[in-house]
């Protein structure tokens, strides 16, 4: 019996990339970048696996070895106990996969005419096919304008497209990447409702995603990758609870500046202090972690005041898969 519906070991891509190191083009390098480094992970049958990472942190590249378009260049990748190397027709036949902005879908056919020539495709004709299409069209909220072409629907209506392409053969497995990138808060809810009805059919479902609060709602486990390596894994619970000795203090401030954070630094139950500066409201948002149950809060807010900085806003936060990003790399998700 298989027990994994995806199974992935020690999996590495490497890509050639010119490295110009002078006006010369003659002079240009050519330089080996990892992009996915010598990574493992298994996805139980009917699991939402989340493989949560910042901009270039490799999921796409991971994703796309998993859905048989870019060969490895060393490890594997097997679906449903069947490998991505070996028999690529054959692990296609388990996946339906989205990829982001893409454009698999044609925009000068209609919804139903996409549906329909995925249909063919995928060998399901005639009736058959007409009452899956008309279930889709349905059931992703596409039937009443399903006879215009793709090229007038919204962002989230194509995305539901690509979504009802991929459900089309009735894979087991569903390959998801940034499935809600470019949606607006109310579509992109919408579209993560329907990733969970998917998973209640049992599917299995593998998503990539920078957005820690989609991870943290939609998986049931989540690998967090930076610079091309898995740097940690568990249920998003787990990730967080890992954290409880830690205070998480969010502060709102007219000015920061690197003396401050040298300073605070400095207080030895500092953990790690991360710094955005908002343009609408014109001021920073500072993220520290300190250890817990000390009296450090007091040392903190003592130090920032007598640099006569002023405090807008306090708060003490639950630790989030953010703050878990944070604890390992000392840096934002969103850097
Ligand atoms: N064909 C390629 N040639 C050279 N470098 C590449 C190629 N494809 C991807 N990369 C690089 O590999 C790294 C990982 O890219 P990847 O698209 O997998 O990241 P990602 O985590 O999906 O991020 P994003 O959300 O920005 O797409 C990046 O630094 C990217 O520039």
């Amino acid at each position: 019996m298989i027990s994994y519906a995806i199974e992935v070991n020690n999996l590495k891509k490497e890509f050639v990339v010119k490295k110009k190191n002078s006006f010369l083009k003659r002079n240009s390098k050519k330089e080996i970048f990892v992009a996915v480094d010598n990574i493992s992970f298994q996805v139980r049958k009917g699991e939402i696996f989340g493989f949560l990472g910042p901009n270039g942190a490799g999921k796409t590249t991971t994703i796309k070895m998993i859905s048989t378009l870019l060969r490895p260049t060393s490890g594997t990748a097997i679906i449903n106990g069947i490998d991505c190397v070996e028999k690529p027709m054959e692990v296609l036949k388990n996946l339906g996969t989205v990829l982001t902005g893409e454009r698999s879908i044609y925009w000068k056919l209609t919804g139903r005419e996409n549906l329909e020539y995925f249909a063919a495709m995928n060998g399901i004709t005639g009736k058959n096919a007409q009452k899956k299409i008309d279930y889709l069209l349905k059931r992703f909220n596409l039937d009443k304008r399903a006879d215009e072409t793709v090229e007038k629907y919204s962002t989230g209506m194509k995305q539901r497209v690509a979504l009802a392409k991929a459900l089309i053969a009735d894979p087991e497995i569903l390959i998801l990447d940034e499935p809600t990138s470019g949606l607006d808060p109310q579509s992109a809810r919408n579209l993560r409702e329907l990733i969970l009805e998917i998973k209640e059919e049992g599917r299995t479902i593998l998503l990539t995603t920078h957005y820690m609060e989609e991870a943290d709602q939609l998986s049931d486990r989540i690998a967090i990758i930076d610079h091309g390596q898995i740097i940690a894994m568990d249920t998003p619970y787990n990730l967080k609870n890992a954290l409880n000795k830690t205070n998480v203090i969010v502060l709102e401030l007219k000015d920061w500046n690197s003396n401050t954070e040298e300073r605070i630094k400095g207080i030895p139950t500092v953990e790690n202090i991360t710094s955005r500066f908002d343009d609408i409201t014109q001021r920073w948002e500072v993220k520290i972690h300190i250890a817990n149950g000390t009296n450090s809060i007091n040392d903190l807010i003592t130090n920032i005041i007598s640099s006569d900085n002023k405090i807008i806003n306090f708060r003490v936060e639950e630790p989030t898969l953010e703050d878990v990003f944070i604890n390992l790399t000392g840096k934002s998700l969103r850097e």
